[in-house]
């Protein structure tokens, strides 16, 4: 029970001298009051209520609120987690508007983190597309409304030069992920600027939710470096800087000097997830920063990753192979070529060569199909997938030209998979694979329901935001969401926990062959290519394991022995949400309970809303 053995704080790294008590470390870190040499950063009483890690509410027990000095600053009732969670899911279901719904579950995270994690654990279905998109969309559009506490680090061009102290004044030390946006191109729509701060926030809530990243790892960074979008320069409410964007070198210089700025304080493999910037830089951004740190963007790799695994799932229903198919995209973005790109790489797989499975992917843009010969510029990223033929601008008439029998829709305009091109997709080929993958839901190329009515219930549908089961023939289909959140998370563990130095392409068809892989047959039968997101951490943890060993095969790993099981090892590894034990139970208090004996949660439930009736 007794000993002096240095240990270290948990919550600043400093080293500190246990002097009385052996007890767990987080235990330790409690009792405070009962040592003599402790960490200066320790906390005492009332922070345990307002740090979102350790604050459990009302399920703190009575010898925790005694030890922690904290009894009597909460009611006197005890409730468990379960009861908790019951009282989060009947608030967050008496919101009508998705806007308080998501300023809900912020408030929620902002007060106790785990809870907040044990209730997305409870119905991923239902919560992620709150957290995510497309409800994380409206919240962007909103940020001024929706900013309350700060959640991220936002550096501004104005911190030209002090990158590295604005970093300093994140209060963890050990963080291991940063996701970054300049808020350029969030989702579909658009540049929001600051405002943009919600997508690092809700990606790196998805690391913690989907693969069990520990969230303190988890650095959310807005580069505020100004704005071209004149209503928001506008908007009295808005919290970014008023200026128009940083271009060139200005531009470059600030992300260089924030690239070794995360190196320096983090370490080489502090992960770097760029996302929703504008092609521009995406692309330019991506190969300059690949091979010299711990990077990948979502948009161009995660995307591709996701799709591929689609398309891959998708050969079991067409009985088609990845080659045998015509892909057309509409849209030529960071998500349009990095996803042909990974095309490529998967046909080469199947033994087709790089120049002969680009002749069977076209690409329009904004400006019409890239063309070598057309009068607008092939933008440089797409270059190889230009085509000899005439230059067209229109979609319609290219799908019955190519035949196309894969439609993959990253433009950010809704409805341009018209019912005309579903129908023409049906006469192509039997069962057409149909992508609508912009987001969030109102920028969609097609709603599911209009691509299973136009192609007489024969496509294989999937979109970047979720839509509402379809009806046809009859029958219900549960479409799938062909989003980077299924893998970027998954990624993401393995990175970080083989200790990688660089996050390469080859991970990312990995990733999508293992997500292809737990696709069941029961998920092809109600019509879904991707698998149930009831499932999404172990999937997660399998991902990351495969990754792992994809990891150790590059020899990208710093961390050694390698584990001997990737996928014990990853377990092992991930965040539980449960509540930690802060004392050891007393004997002198009556054991807790809420006072009220109830079965179930929707027993509690019903009991509440009885109660209030009579009222
Ligand atoms: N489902 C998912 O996981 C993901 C979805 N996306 C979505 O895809 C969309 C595009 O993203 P990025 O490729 O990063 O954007 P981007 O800005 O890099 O590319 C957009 C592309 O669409 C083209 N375009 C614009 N208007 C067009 C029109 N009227 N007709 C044809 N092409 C047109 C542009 O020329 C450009 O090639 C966004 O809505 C985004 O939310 C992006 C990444 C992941
Ligand atoms: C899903 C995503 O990363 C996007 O729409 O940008
Ligand atoms: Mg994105």
């Amino acid at each position: 029970m007794f000993s002096v053995s240095p240990s270290f704080c948990a919550n600043c790294g400093v080293v500190v001298k246990l002097s009385k008590l052996t007890l767990s470390r987080t235990f330790f870190l409690t009792v405070r009051n009962s040592i003599d040499d402790y960490c200066p950063n320790l906390m005492r009483g009332i922070d345990y209520l307002k740090n979102p890690q350790f604050n459990k509410g009302l399920a703190f027990t009575m010898q925790e609120r005694q030890a922690l000095g904290i009894q009597g600053l909460i009611a006197a009732n005890y409730k468990t987690v379960e009861e908790q969670i019951a009282i989060c899911q009947f608030s967050v279901d008496r919101y009508k508007d998705p806007l308080n719904k998501y300023l809900y579950l912020t408030e929620l995270q902002d007060n106790n983190e785990r809870l907040f994690y044990e209730l997305l654990a409870t119905d991923v279905q239902k919560f992620l597309p709150i957290v995510y998109t497309p409800i994380v969309g409206l919240a962007c559009q909103r940020f001024g409304l929706v900013y309350r506490r700060p959640r991220g680090l936002f550096i501004t061009i104005q911190d030209k030069g002090r990158v590295a102290s604005v970093l300093r004044n994140w209060p963890v030390q050990n963080v291991r992920a940063i996701v970054v946006t300049d808020g350029e191109r969030i989702l579909g729509l658009g540049d929001l600027g600051a405002y943009g701060m919600g997508i690092p926030v809700g990606k790196l809530t998805l690391y913690t939710a989907l693969a069990g990243v520990p969230p303190a790892y988890c650095l959310p960074i807005t580069l505020d470096v100004g704005t071209n979008t004149q209503h928001l320069l506008e908007d009295p409410m808005y919290i970014g800087i008023r200026r128009k964007r940083a271009r060139g070198e200005e531009f470059d210089s600030f992300i260089e000097e924030f690239m070794r700025a995360c190196v320096k304080k983090y370490g080489q493999d502090v992960l770097i997830q760029f996302e929703d910037f504008a092609l521009a830089n995406a692309t330019r951004l991506l190969a300059k920063y690949q091979k010299h740190y711990c990077t990948f963007n979502d948009d161009i790799q995660g995307t591709a990753s996701v799709i591929v695994a689609g398309v891959i799932a998708a050969t079991r229903v067409t009985k088609r192979k990845i080659s045998d198919n015509v892909y057309l995209f509409l849209g030529a973005g960071s998500a349009g070529v990095g996803i042909a790109n990974l095309l490529v790489d998967a046909m080469k797989e199947e033994g087709v060569k790089p120049d002969e499975s680009r002749k069977k992917i076209y690409l329009f843009d904004v400006d019409g199909l890239l063309a070598k010969k057309r009068k607008e510029k092939v933008p440089i990223h797409a270059k190889h997938f230009a085509k000899d033929m005439e230059p067209t601008k229109n979609f319609e008439e290219f799908v019955v030209k190519v035949k196309a029998t894969c439609l993959i829709g990253v433009s950010t305009v809704p409805n341009t998979f018209t019912p005309t091109i579903l129908k023409q997709m049906a006469k192509n080929i039997d069962r057409p694979m149909i992508f609508a993958l912009s987001n969030p839901t109102h920028k969609s190329e097609c709603t599911a329901q209009a691509a299973y009515d136009h192609t007489e219930g024969r496509c294989i549908f999937a979109s970047g935001s979720p839509f509402p089961p379809v009806k046809f023939g009859g029958k219900k289909y549960y479409t799938g969401q062909g989003n980077n959140s299924y893998v970027y998370p998954g990624i993401a563990l393995g990175v970080l926990a083989s200790f990688a130095h660089h996050a390469p392409d080859p991970l990312f068809l990995v990733a999508a062959k293992t997500l292809a892989s737990n696709v069941s047959d029961e998920d092809l039968k109600i019509g879904r290519i991707y698998p149930s997101l009831g499932d999404i951490k172990c999937l997660s943890v399998k991902i990351a394991a495969a990754v792992m060993e994809e990891v150790y095969k590059l020899k990208l790993a710093s961390l050694y022995p390698k584990p001997k099981d990737c996928f014990e090892y990853v377990l092992d590894y991930i965040y539980n949400s449960s509540y930690q034990c802060y004392a050891p139970e007393l004997k002198d208090y009556p054991p807790e309970e809420s006072g009220i004996k109830v079965k179930s949660i929707k027993e509690m439930i019903d009991m509440y809303k009885a109660k209030n009736k009579k009222k």
